[in-house]
């Protein structure tokens, strides 16, 4: 879209959730910079009024207001941003609340996408809607899926050309995941791509789509790697981030985890068979859907290790050697670098030195080299695989990382944490989880020293040479999207409440502010009028902060998570706010 990419040449903007289109999360900005970064205070604080996790963060593209939106029911706000943050104009939009108990990981959403005067907003009901970002009318809403049989939405839409691209949530109801763009001005259907099913629904053609850098040649490998019928409630929902080459015309995105849990009932003739198009990253062409290349992560996933990890789409220096990566911090605990022309695996190495399920990856097939005494279809249905790092939320989630082409390094909050991962038999009704596993959590065991117990760090990662430069170790996991500036420094949130500010290249803590509640949003920085911002969601929530949004005790529930971080509400509770910070006149 040439005004999204006009906006996101200035760098006093902030027109995408990920800060540009290729996903860095850098701002050229350096206002704000190591020496002075001391004395950014508060300059205003808004309360959103909405309780549970606040996720994303604020737009600006130059117009004096900050853009925002909240969990379910997803309001969305015009905040003048030299009037304190008064309303301009709010909009909320009329939900039906029976699509909240199907939402997997709390009613969080990951906010709003912004061109030619627009603004998109996924809604928790899977209806998306376009507003006139000067007045907030509502200009169109489609229907992109149905809460009745447990599809849902939480991700944040991308504008590319005339498209708007939206996928969906539901891996763990037996969705059928899907990514689809609608055109920006009529909110008309252009094209829909499915994870599973036969190639000319996933809009593949084997002669021609790549995988390892090579023609994929078979057909329909999303429908024979399946036992029967099961890729119709395959999962695989592209839940995550969606990031875009201008110069290749092509759009990334990863898909999640296949359902069932239970990775049993995923076998073929007695076999593990691949499950494919789940947790997989996809390079489609934007104007038709059509793919380009695959390359599918964790085949036969028996974790939940949902590959929606967001493609951080870097140029490096590769064998001395220039190419266009595609750089992920991934879920499985690897650290990921693609050719992202072709899809060749460059590098896969471990970033949390825990990772246990899988030793290695074989760079020739691109398939994890699986550690048997952590698999759990080895171990057997009804049979607690223990121990097995990192945990089903990964060892990271959502967060979205920043990468800063200074260092060449890429920044990010990650969780350490581990679990007990048991697989039961379990039946397909439409709109019921379809999940078949119980999982117990624990912190992660310190490998190199470090903190005692904690859960999480904010890490600076080499994708190149696949190694951690320096960590951070923190009391719980860093749920929070990092950011990168040139004025040397990486901010930040945790679930705690805490914004930081370290120093870029040492990792060491500049600064510090409490937020009135636990941070899942991302940090994002913006100037105007020659003044940098940096504002921030504080609101916990999240699957990390599940027991307190839902109100669960029981350890179990939230599959897992409530047990684990059953200390964080002696920290924080619940409540959403966007602070703004700048330095003092
Ligand atoms: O498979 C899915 O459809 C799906 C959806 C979502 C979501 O939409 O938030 C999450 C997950 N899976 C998931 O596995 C996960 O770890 C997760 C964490 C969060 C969050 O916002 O904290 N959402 C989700």
């Amino acid at each position: 879209n040439q005004n999204l990419l006009e906006l996101q040449q200035n760098p006093e903007y902030w027109p995408t959730q990920l800060g540009n289109y290729q996903g860095n999360r850098y701002s050229q900005l350096d206002q704000i910079n190591r020496d002075n970064v001391n004395d950014l205070r508060s300059v205003w604080q808004f309360s959103t009024g909405v309780l549970r996790g606040h996720e994303g963060g604020p737009l600006y593209v130059g117009d004096g207001r900050l853009y925002i939106h909240t969990p379910f029911p997803n309001k969305v706000f015009a905040l003048d941003l030299e009037d304190e943050g008064r309303v301009i104009w709010s909009y909320e939009p009329d939900q039906d609340s029976r699509v909240i108990p199907v939402m997997c990981c709390d009613t969080v959403n990951r906010g709003l996408a912004y061109a030619d005067g627009r603004l998109f907003l996924g809604q928790a009901d899977n209806t998306l809607i376009a507003l006139d970002a000067e007045t907030g009318e509502l200009l169109w809403d489609v229907s992109n899926g149905d809460h009745s049989v447990g599809e849902t939405n939480t991700m944040s839409p991308l504008v590319v050309h005339d498209k708007v691209i939206v996928g969906i949530s539901g891996g763990e109801y037996g969705i059928r995941g899907h990514i689809t763009a609608y055109d920006v001005e009529s909110g008309e259907m252009a094209w829909r791509g499915y994870s599973t099913g036969p190639d000319d629904e996933v809009l593949i053609d084997p002669s021609v789509t790549l995988m390892m850098g090579e023609p994929i040649g078979e057909a329909d490998l999303g429908l024979t790697t399946w036992p029967e019928g099961e890729w119709e409630r395959g999962g695989g929902a592209p839940w995550g981030w969606v990031t875009y080459d201008p110069d290749l015309d092509l759009i990334y995105y990863g898909t999640g985890n296949p359902g069932t849990w239970n990775p049993e009932q995923r076998t073929k003739d007695g076999e593990p068979a691949d499950n494919k198009w789940a947790i997989t990253v996809f390079a489609r062409d934007p104007n038709d859907g059509s793919v380009k290349w695959v390359y599918q992560k964790v085949p036969f996933d028996e974790w939940d290790y949902d590959g929606v990890n967001e493609n951080q789409l870097i140029d490096v220096e590769f064998n001395g050697e220039e190419r266009k990566g595609l750089a992920i911090i991934d879920r499985t605990g690897f650290g990921f670098l693609l050719d992202r022309e072709t899809g060749e695996l460059l590098v896969a190495e471990k970033f949390a030195p825990e990772t246990n399920w899988a030793d290695s990856y074989d760079m020739e097939t691109g398939r994890p080299n699986v550690n048997e005494q952590y698999s759990t279809y080895r171990q057997g249905v009804n049979v607690n695989t223990t121990d097995i790092c990192p945990t089903a939320m990964g060892a990271k989630n959502m967060q979205p990382s920043a990468y800063s082409p200074k260092t060449g390094l890429l920044y990010a909050g990650i969780n350490r944490i581990c679990m007990n991962y048991e697989p039961y038999e379990t039946d397909y009704v439409a709109g019921q989880p379809y999940v078949g596993a119980t999982l117990t959590m624990m912190p992660a065991p310190l490998q190199n020293g470090g903190m005692e117990g904690r859960m999480g760090s904010f890490i600076a990662w080499d994708p190149v040479a696949g190694e951690v430069v320096w960590e951070i170790d923190e009391r719980f996991a860093v749920w929070s999207g990092a950011l990168a500036t040139a004025g040397d420094l990486a901010f930040y949130g945790t679930l705690e409440g805490h914004v930081k500010a370290v120093d870029i290249e040492t990792g060491e803590e500049l600064w510090r502010f409490k937020t009135p509640s636990g941070i899942i949003g991302n940090v994002n920085t913006f100037m105007h009028e020659g003044k940098q911002y940096v504002g921030v969601l504080s609101g916990v929530g999240g699957w990390a902060g599940i027991g307190l949004a839902a109100g669960l005790e029981d350890p179990e529930e939230g599959l897992g998570a409530v047990g684990v971080f059953s200390a964080l509400g002696d920290y924080t509770k619940l409540g959403g706010v966007l602070t703004v910070f700048a330095l003092p006149d």
